[in-house]
């Protein structure tokens, strides 16, 4: 099977280069969009502030996509930084969607851990 870097097309100009970029850039927003969607689930489903940020799971993920990176030909450090900003901007949005959702209703989890009815 072909790794992404051997899917890259030799260019001559800046303008090939940019159409390269760009068709890869109408496949990247609506995954990066799909993403967030999850954020929102992640979200609703936690119902609380304090395990928005999870530290084991961004170990985990960054374990996940390096070797994934290398398999495909790819710098495993710039994708280990891509990931790492990536996420510090799906946690932002994980927050402002948990607070969007208590401003629309959503009660705070009670300490037996169930949503307050
Ligand atoms: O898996 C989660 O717990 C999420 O909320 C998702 C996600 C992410 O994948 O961007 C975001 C915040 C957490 O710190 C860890 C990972």
């Amino acid at each position: 099977m072909a790794r992404a870097i051997d899917k890259v097309k030799n260019c001559e100009t800046m303008t090939e280069v940019r159409a390269g970029v760009n068709a890869l850039d109408d496949i990247l927003v609506p995954l990066l969009v799909e993403r967030g969607g999850y954020m929102t689930q992640a979200a609703k489903v936690k119902n609380d502030e304090n395990l928005v940020y999870d530290q084991d799971r961004i170990d985990a993920i960054i374990e996940r996509v390096r070797p994934q990176a290398e398999r495909e030909g790819g710098n495993a450090d710039l994708i280990e930084r891509l990931y790492r900003a990536m996420i510090t901007c799906y946690i932002d949005y994980e927050h402002e969607e948990l607070a969007r959702m208590r401003a629309a209703g959503l009660k705070p989890r009670t300490a037996s851990g169930s949503n307050a009815s």
